[in-house]
């Protein structure tokens, strides 16, 4: 398994096996592998070959390898984003999950299947009930009404007319688009019609779904809007999702963990603040430099040991408070406030430590 740094509180951190979630797994990906081209399955086993640059392979044997030894879990009810620059292999990895690309070595294993063992029936079955995806270019079916756009998946499935009707009416509601159902596609707006791929996505009631840079085409705006309707859809019911992104802003509003894929590798698994606060390598670093720290970073990321000179009342925070959240507070007191946990003091955070994050200095 590739080095993949995680040090998530709500993960089971082992060193050497420090990307599974503490529950059962809805999806478990182990060493996985994606290499294109000719001969392709002998290039994971082969020390020399993976040691090769990507041109340098490509020159030799004509291979790509897209998905370089990846494992990961992702936890029912988790939005676990995949980001990296383009050709890091997103598009590829996520395709694997569902084996819309067949990964050359490795296992996934969903709700406890192995996927890669399921022949094409059970492949087609799984992605009628289980599995829905939401693509960049909408991929609406521009002859057909908003509403038969929706309920599409449901007449894959073979679900009578009056059923598809009535779910198809629900989604609709819920995305926001209800009195658009007779509209064809090209009458609406671009986020309107990635409402539609959405409705569409959820129709099925799927236990998973993966989203493939949905928001990439849309203005600055609509994509700010169509986040925040992914947060709220994701609060109402509790889907599990794979996002790709290669926008860090994005992937930091949208994930639980966030993937940082390089060259195929992963290069760092963790949660916004983990990524912000330890970051892996120079490559991590330096994509996140440029994230305000005080609006990732959380008090414990600042806080210093209580020492006995500091004082034994005044105001108690979280651990788990955004320092943005907390700068008003501290700064307002004149003496350092105290960071609480299960009724314990576990650390103390003062003008100091505030202004050094402020300042950019830490
Ligand atoms: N069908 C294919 N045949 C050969 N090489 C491929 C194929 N699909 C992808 N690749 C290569 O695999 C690598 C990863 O591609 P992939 O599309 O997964 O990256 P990505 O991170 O999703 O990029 P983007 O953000 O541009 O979509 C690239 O080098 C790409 O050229």
């Amino acid at each position: 398994m590739a080095a993949v740094t995680e040090n998530s509180q709500d993960l089971t951190v082992t060193p050497g096996e420090s990307t599974t979630t503490a529950g059962k797994p809805l999806i478990s990906v182990r060493d996985l592998w994606m290499v294109f081209g000719p001969k392709a399955a002998t290039v994971p086993n082969n020390e020399e070959l993976c040691a090769l640059s990507r041109r340098e392979l490509m020159e030799r044997t004509g291979n790509t390898i897209a998905v370089r030894d990846i494992s990961f879990d992702v936890a029912p009810g988790e939005v676990f984003v995949v980001m990296g620059l383009s050709g890091s292999g997103k598009s590829t990895l996520v395709r694997c999950l569902t084996r819309l690309i067949e990964p050359t070595a490795g296992s996934v294993v969903f709700e406890g299947e192995n996927l890669l063992e399921a022949d094409a029936k059970r492949l087609r079955e799984l992605r009628r009930h289980k599995f829905s995806m939401v693509f960049q270019n909408f991929g609406l079916l521009p002859h057909r009404r908003v509403v038969d756009n929706v309920a599409y998946g449901l007449e894959v499935r073979g679900a009578g007319r009056a059923e598809r009707r009535e779910r198809a009416a629900e989604v609709i509601e819920l995305v926001g688009l209800a009195g658009y159902e007779n509209s064809y596609p090209d009458e609406l707006s671009g986020g309107m019609q990635q409402r539609v791929g959405l409705a569409r996505a959820l129709a099925v009631e799927p236990d998973l779904m993966l989203f493939d840079e949905p928001f990439s085409a849309l203005d600055p705006l609509i994509r700010r809007d169509m986040q925040n309707e992914v947060i709220r859809l994701h609060r109402e019911l509790g889907k599990t999702m794979v996002f790709i992104t290669h926008d860090l802003s994005e992937a930091l509003k949208l994930g639980d963990r966030i993937l940082i894929m390089r060259d195929g590798k992963p290069v760092q698994i963790g949660t916004g603040d983990e990524l912000v606060g330890a970051p892996a390598d120079d490559y991590v670093r330096d994509f996140v430099s440029d994230v305000p720290k005080g609006d990732v970073l959380t008090l414990r990321w600042i806080m210093r040991p209580v020492t006995d000179a500091d004082p034994a009342d005044g105001p108690e925070v979280s651990p788990d408070t955004v320092i943005r959240d907390a700068t008003r507070l501290v700064l307002s007191n004149h003496q350092p406030v105290r960071v609480v946990e299960n009724g314990a003091v576990v650390g103390i955070v003062g003008h100091e430590e505030i202004l050094a994050i402020v300042a950019g200095v830490r």
